[in-house]
C-alpha cells in the first residue's frame, strides 16, 4: 500500500471501510490460527501483522478508518493504525484475543494504551468485552460516531484536503515520533520540523493567502 500511495501522488487522504453494512473487519480469521503451532509461528505472525499496520500508520497521508460494523481483534488493530476513526451507531469495537487464550499481536496492546490511556486500554483487553460506538466515543477511542460513516468520512477528508499536504504529513510524524519520545525530544523533533514547512512553498502560499484574504492554493512544494 505504501508502495501504491507513492505511486500516486495524486492521493491526498485513504479511507478504509469494510465491505458491506456487517463488519468492519471482525478480526483475523480464527480458523487460521487455530492452526498456528509453536512460539515461533506465532511470533512471526504478529511481526508481520505489525508491520502492515506500521505501514499503514506511517503513510505521509492522512488515513480514516469508516468503521461500519464490527471492529474487533486484528480489525480493531488495523484503525487503531489509522489517523482518524469514524463509527456508525451500531459499531462494536473491541479486543476479545483474551477470550481466545491469546494476546492482541499487530500492535493492540501499544497503540490502544496510547490512545485511550493504560486504564481504559486495560479494562478493554482483560475484560474482552466490546464497546458500542457511543462507549468508544465517550473514551476517545472513535473521533466520530455517524449513520454513514463513509460519508462522513468523506467530509471529514475534505476538510483535511483543504490543508498543506506537507503540513498533514508532518503534522503526523511530529505526533508520531513525538509520542515515542521524551517530551523534551519531541519538542526537538517539533522544532525540526516547524523549520522543515517554512521552508516550502505551500508555506508562503498559505501566509499569501490569509493576509490576501483568499483561498490557498497548495502544492505539495
Ligand atoms: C492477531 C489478531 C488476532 C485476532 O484478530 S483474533 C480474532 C478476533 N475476533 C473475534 O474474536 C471475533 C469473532 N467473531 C465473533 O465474535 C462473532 O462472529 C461476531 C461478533 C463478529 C458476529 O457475531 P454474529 O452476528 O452472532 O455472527 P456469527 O454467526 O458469530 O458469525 C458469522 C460467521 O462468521 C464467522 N466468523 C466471524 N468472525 C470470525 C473470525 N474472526 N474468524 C473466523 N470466522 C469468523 C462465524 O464463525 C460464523 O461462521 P458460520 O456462519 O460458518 O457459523
Amino acid at each position: 500500500m505504501a508502495d501504491l500511495i507513492a505511486d500516486h501522488a495524486d492521493i491526498g487522504v485513504l479511507i478504509v471501510t469494510g465491505g458491506g453494512d456487517r463488519a468492519f473487519v471482525a478480526g483475523a480469521d480464527i480458523l487460521e490460527l487455530s492452526s498456528l503451532d509453536g512460539v515461533y509461528a506465532g511470533r512471526e505472525l504478529s511481526l508481520s501483522g505489525q508491520d502492515v499496520m506500521g505501514r499503514l500508520s506511517t503513510l505521509p497521508i492522512p488515513v480514516i478508518a469508516a468503521i461500519n460494523g464490527f471492529a474487533l481483534g486484528g480489525g480493531l488493530e488495523l484503525a487503531l493504525a489509522c489517523d482518524v476513526r469514524v463509527a456508525a451507531p451500531g459499531a462494536k469495537l473491541g479486543l476479545p484475543e483474551a477470550s481466545l487464550g491469546l494476546i492482541p499481536g499487530f500492535g493492540g496492546t501499544q497503540r490502544l494504551a496510547r490512545l485511550v490511556g493504560m486504564g481504559r486500554a486495560l479494562d478493554l483487553m482483560l475484560t474482552a468485552r466490546q464497546v458500542t460506538a457511543e462507549e468508544a466515543l465517550n473514551m476517545g477511542l472513535v473521533n466520530y460516531v455517524a449513520d454513514e460513516p463513509l460519508r462522513r468520512a468523506r467530509e471529514v477528508a475534505e476538510q483535511m484536503l483543504k490543508n498543506g499536504p506537507i503540513a498533514l504529513s508532518l503534522v503526523k510524524e511530529a505526533v508520531r515520533r513525538g509520542l515515542d519520545s521524551s517530551l523534551e525530544a519531541g519538542l526537538e523533533i517539533e522544532a525540526d520540523l516547524f523549520g522543515l514547512t517554512v521552508a516550502t512553498s505551500d508555506f508562503r502560499e498559505g501566509t499569501g493567502a490569509f493576509l490576501a484574504k483568499r483561498r490557498p492554493e497548495f502544492k505539495g512544494e
